[in-house]
């Protein structure tokens, strides 16, 4: 078979999610490019978590005869057509006039799972609209702060109850917001005039929809969870799991997933790459509930590694908003697109039929000081 090389997306159109990274970059205003790009303080932990992916190693298996392979995946009791979820990033509009309503679209079409972000410039009921409108049977999780007004997160809580969404993805890892230095450089701490957070501003009257209404508070607790445990039936995942014994009290306490997650580096730096941390997490809870995974994965093979290792699926944030600045609905299609491509590619040539057949001996942690 004859190829001709084309590896940059200067001779044609991206052929792997890291070349949309600087179209998006020619087209996004500078400082909202480096809101999406930053993360906290040395940027150590955004750095680490695509760098973890590269020490590692698959280690596939040969002549299995087993076919194409399947991708749809069970999360949270429902059927989803690949175990690579969109991980809730704040403010689509900045990359695109059509928002989050392109996002839940392309999610929708892909059959993969959105987490639609409470700080979203469209509101969650618009957003749930767009999604069903493109595929009736379209997954729509809700990201929550919790906010230290237990009425406020009620509310929150039944307004994404009533929009449709099965899952609420509640942050932990934001007793406070972690410190950009770009965004602090730009002076960057609120949206643009005439965008706001939508679902802040419908709730109260009095508050435009400002990201300073949103209360990340040091105070926020266990007991918050248990409250909130105790408010709603959908089920709720733990996002921003670093240490293992954090992952136990979450399954104590009933909650029905966590997310292995350092927030893509932009909150505390400095902690380990999450794919670093997995293993040690699910050894903790891997048999009670599903564990996810998020931070640095780029690749087909970084789904395989994180799935591989144990993780029910993966999520992805900045790709997603590359994808929306520079296709909208489609742009996000062929991100998504070519992650499950690559993740179906992967797993034939590990020689597998579907990410379940994935395990342990597969991954190889070649760096000595794992
Ligand atoms: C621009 C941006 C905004 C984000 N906003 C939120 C948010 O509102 N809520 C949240 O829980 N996580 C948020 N995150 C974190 C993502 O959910 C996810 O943990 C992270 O992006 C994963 O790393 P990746 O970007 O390397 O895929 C945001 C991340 C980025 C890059
Ligand atoms: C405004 C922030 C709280 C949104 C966020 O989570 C982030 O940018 O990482």
């Amino acid at each position: 078979m004859t190829t001709t090389a084309k590896t940059s997306s200067a001779q044609g159109a991206p052929l792997s999610v890291r070349e949309y990274e600087p179209l998006a970059r020619e087209l996004l205003d500078p400082v909202h490019h480096d809101y999406f790009a930053g993360g906290a303080h040395d940027e150590i932990t955004l750095r680490a978590n695509e760098a973890a992916f590269a020490r590692l190693a698959l280690v596939p298996r040969i002549l299995r005869g087993r076919g194409r392979p399947d991708l749809t995946t069970d999360l949270l009791g429902r059927r989803t057509s690949m175990p690579i979820v969109l991980a809730p990033t704040a403010f689509h509009r900045l990359a695109h006039p059509d928002a989050e309503r392109a996002t839940a679209r392309a999610a929708a079409s892909t059959g993969a799972i959105m987490i639609a972000a409470m700080l979203s410039t469209v509101a969650v009921e618009e957003i749930a609209a767009a999604a069903r409108k493109t595929a009736g049977d379209a997954q729509l999780w809700f990201q929550l702060y919790v906010q230290r007004d237990m009425g406020f997160t009620e509310a929150l809580v039944r307004r994404a109850e009533d929009a449709g969404c099965t899952a609420l993805v509640v942050t932990a890892d934001s007793p406070a917001l972690g410190r950009h230095v770009r965004n602090d450089r730009n002076d960057f701490h609120d949206l643009p005039p005439g965008m706001v957070c939508e679902n802040l501003r419908s709730l109260r009257a009095d508050e435009p929809g400002h990201v300073r209404q949103v209360d990340l508070s040091p105070e926020l607790s266990w007991d918050h969870v248990r409250r909130l445990r105790a408010m709603t039936g959908l089920p709720i995942v733990i996002k921003g799991v670093l240490h293992p014994e954090d992952a136990r009290i979450a399954a104590d306490l009933g909650m029905d997933a966590v997310i292995v997650s350092n927030h893509g580096g932009r909150q505390l730096d400095t902690t380990p790459a999450t794919v670093t941390q997995l293993p040690r997490v699910l050894d903790a809870v891997g048999d009670r509930i599903p564990v996810l995974l998020d931070g640095g994965v780029r690749r087909g093979t970084d789904v395989a590694k994180a799935l591989a290792l144990g993780a029910a699926a993966v999520a992805v944030g900045r790709p997603v908003v590359w994808g929306l600045t520079v296709g909208g609905q489609q742009g996000v299609e062929q991100v998504l697109g070519m992650l499950r491509d690559e993740l179906a590619h992967t797993l034939t040539l590990c020689g597998c039929a579907g990410p379940a057949e994935l395990d342990r001996d597969m991954v190889a942690r070649e760096d000595p000081r794992w």
